[in-house]
């Protein structure tokens, strides 16, 4: 089938009784997403996070979901790569997940705040012994000569930590507290739906838009 061909037509529930609470939806949203998911590979937790470029462009990138409070969604990752640097810059970011097999779609922005070093060091703490090897072996973002370069770097990080691996301190969480969330739902006749709750400084005020 030709590229331009492509498409998929909607026939999935409309947006009905939303709560109040954008990330008390998104709750919801999400819980549906991970129990219906018809295959084992979806990572219903893999969001597109999106910055501000050091240069003005705007940069996008997949992270995973890894935590979600009554305030905001959790993410961890290397405080120096590249997003690291752009977040220190402007904290203003937005998080987009689609969850194809659902048909829906949310888009969320506000700002991030790097998580407590305990709540990092935990997350930390529960992640295979290869991973936390890996974020000791990788300047994450940086250029590098070669993947051998990586695998040495590997094997030095696993010979200097035998036993417990310690959470490197440029590595670690950030919750971004949403002050706009989009709940988006797909529809026949591309009338999709769509709801956006935005905070006007003390409660959530929900506006449908036109699709
Ligand atoms: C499904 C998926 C999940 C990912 N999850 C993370 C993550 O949680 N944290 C992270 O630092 N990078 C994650 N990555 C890698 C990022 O997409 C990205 O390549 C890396 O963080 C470097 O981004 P940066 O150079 O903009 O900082 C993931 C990639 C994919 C495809
Ligand atoms: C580089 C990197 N850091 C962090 C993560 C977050 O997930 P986990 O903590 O499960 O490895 C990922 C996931 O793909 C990743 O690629």
């Amino acid at each position: 089938m030709s590229i331009d061909a492509m498409r998929r037509v909607f026939r999935h529930a409309p947006l009905t009784e939303l709560h109040a609470d954008p990330l008390q939806q998104f709750a919801l949203w999400f819980t549906e997403a991970k129990d219906s998911s018809p295959v084992d590979w979806l990572e219903v937790n893999a969001m597109t996070l999106c910055t501000q470029g050091l240069d003005g462009f705007p940069q996008s990138r997949v992270v995973l979901l890894k935590g979600l409070s009554g305030t905001g969604l959790q993410f961890f990752t290397n405080y120096d790569s590249q997003k690291g640097q752009e977040l220190a810059a402007d904290p203003r970011a937005s998080l987009n997940f689609y969850w194809p097999h659902l048909a829906r779609q949310v888009r969320v922005s506000g700002v991030v705040q790097k998580l407590p070093r305990q709540d990092s060091e935990a997350y930390f703490a529960s992640r295979p012994r290869g991973s936390q090897l890996g974020a000791w072996a990788s300047q994450q973002s940086a250029p590098i000569a070669s993947t051998a370069e990586l695998e040495q770097a590997l094997a030095d990080a696993d010979a200097r930590y035998p036993g417990e691996v310690p959470c490197p301190p440029h590595w670690g969480g950030y919750e971004l507290a949403p002050q706009i969330m989009e709940f988006w739902a797909g529809r026949e006749n591309r009338l999709h739906h769509r709801v956006r709750y935005s905070h006007d400084g003390q409660h959530w005020q929900q506006q449908w838009l036109a699709p």
